[in-house]
């Protein structure tokens, strides 16, 4: 479904990702690991069009959308919930998610009743603004964003990061629910090992900007978490 291929990007002088390949087959749960500031977020920006890539390949259901801009991608069916989820604090809860349709090839203008029942929390505060909710509900609103232009591919960049145990929980249950249930291919990173087992089925690790190992999540053994994960 997603297709990397030969992969570099700058920032000015700086090399940050050195000729990548990264494959995410339709329906499967990919996460990318890897330390702080190895290029993990880099890379799910140059996917969303977000950042230049110098050169590579970047093919999305068999078209290759490297050089084309981020409205396209979305439009091509490719949800983002950013780090640090970027949710608009003035916007309310419902403005948030309407934004969410402006990429929808269907251009239906009417949130999915799928993600009231998935947050519910979404429904009782829909007129609440955005900036008034607690983190995990900025989250889950941030997830319903992403969901609201019924994407084929998920990328959720560290969805866990500053969220407290029974949200986690539940975005966990909530990301099994959509690819295990509903068939939806997900790119997630995630640095939290427990999670990452719980929702995902392959894994990649990133060290300076390169891929230093991939397999399945029972292949996610001591060594590799010592030797690429652990500070
Ligand atoms: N806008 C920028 N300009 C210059 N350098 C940047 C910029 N954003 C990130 N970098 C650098 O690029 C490298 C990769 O950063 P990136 O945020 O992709 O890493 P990461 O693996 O996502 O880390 P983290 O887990 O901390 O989010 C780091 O050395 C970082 O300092």
């Amino acid at each position: 479904m997603l297709n990397i291929k030969g992969l570099n990007q700058y920032y000015g002088e700086s090399h940050t990702l050195w000729d990548l390949d990264l494959t995410v087959a339709e329906g499967e749960c990919l996460c990318v690991m890897g330390r702080n500031g190895v290029g993990k977020t880099t890379l799910l920006k140059a996917i969303m069009g977000l950042l230049p890539v110098a050169s590579g390949s970047i093919e999305f259901q068999g078209r290759d959308l490297a050089r084309k801009p981020a409205e396209e991608r979305a439009r091509a069916g490719i949800g983002y919930v950013p780090q640090g989820r970027e949710i608009f604090p003035l916007l309310t809860v419902e403005e948030n998610l309407e934004t969410g349709l402006q990429a929808r090839a269907d251009r239906s203008r009417k949130i999915p009743e799928r993600i009231h029942e998935l947050f519910p929390v979404l429904h009782d505060m829909r007129h609440r603004r955005g900036g008034d909710l607690s983190g995990g509900q900025q989250q889950q609103l941030a997830i319903g964003r992403a969901l609201a232009l019924d994407p084929k591919l998920l990328i959720l960049d560290e969805p866990t990061e500053g969220i407290q145990p029974n949200i986690v929980d539940m975005i966990a249950r909530v990301i099994k629910t959509l690819n295990r249930e509903e068939g939806l291919t997900i790119l997630l990173v995630e640095q939290k090992l427990p999670f990452t087992r719980a929702v995902a089925d392959h894994f990649a690790i990133l060290d300076r900007g390169s891929k230093v190992a991939e397999g399945g999540v029972n292949e996610l053994d001591d060594e590799l978490v010592k030797k690429y994960l652990t500070v």
